[in-house]
């Protein structure tokens, strides 16, 4: 089998574990872009500062790139960068996720450990299913959206774009979190969230800007 070596960009917490779910499934990860300031190696993966460095290395022949940015925005912004420029996403996904054959996955998404994907769910371009979450069935999962550690979806809920669930968010079935949203860690969400929104608590209630 040919390994086509992968650039990441990001080289944060993240990056670390996105490093590793990338070496997990056999892919080699050749370099971590950082920002301006950024030196030294991350999780053993050499680091190139700036955002320049994209091209050059899609210049020298890489095609294979993995976005690991917790931002939701700039997420995919820059993977809007890197395709403009020719890049493939690929995802980064652990051996040790339970995926149903009947969900479907886009591209550059990370699946961490422990998490599950239930029947006919959908898992959007760039989002992240963190570890443990657990996305049950007929789930809608926004593009770039993040649902942290050990949130809990039950079947039928959709989650919009760029939208954040904190860790350990609960939601019961059907409901629909807008995109732009954020939902606090430990909130149980009970009814719709709007769209642009920070909601909190059990249950779940938007918070007065
Ligand atoms: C692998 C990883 O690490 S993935 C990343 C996981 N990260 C997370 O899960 C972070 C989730 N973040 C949160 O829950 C944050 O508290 C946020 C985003 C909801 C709010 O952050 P901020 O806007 O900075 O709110 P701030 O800390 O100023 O708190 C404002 C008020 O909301 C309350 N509050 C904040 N978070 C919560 C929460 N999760 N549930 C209930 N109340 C909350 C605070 O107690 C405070 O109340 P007060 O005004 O009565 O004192």
């Amino acid at each position: 089998m040919t390994r086509t070596p992968v650039i990441v960009m990001g080289a944060g917490g993240h990056a670390k574990v996105c490093i590793e779910l990338l070496r997990a499934s056999g892919k080699q990860v050749d370099f971590a872009i950082g920002a301006d300031v950024d030196s030294g190696e991350c999780v053993g993966v050499p680091i190139l500062a700036g955002d320049a460095n994209l091209a050059r290395l899609r210049s020298e022949g890489y095609t294979s790139v993995f976005i690991a940015v917790g931002s939701n925005s700039l997420r995919e912004k820059l993977a809007g960068l890197a395709t403009e420029q020719g890049y493939i996403l690929v995802n980064a996904i652990s051996p040790n996720a339970t995926i149903s054959p009947t969900a479907s996955v886009g591209s550059g998404v990370a699946i961490m450990a422990g998490a599950v994907i239930n029947a006919d769910s959908t898992i959007a371009d760039l989002a992240i299913i963190n570890t443990g979450t657990t996305v049950d069935h007929d789930c809608r999962i926004g593009r770039a959206a993040h649902l942290a550690p050990q949130c809990a979806l039950a079947g039928n809920v959709l989650i919009g774009e760029r939208t954040f669930l904190g860790i350990g968010t609960k939601v019961i079935p059907n409901v629909i979190v807008e995109s732009d949203s954020i939902v606090g860690a430990g909130s149980v969400v009970i009814s719709n969230i709007g769209r642009g929104v920070t909601a909190l608590g059990v249950p779940a209630r938007s918070r007065l800007k």
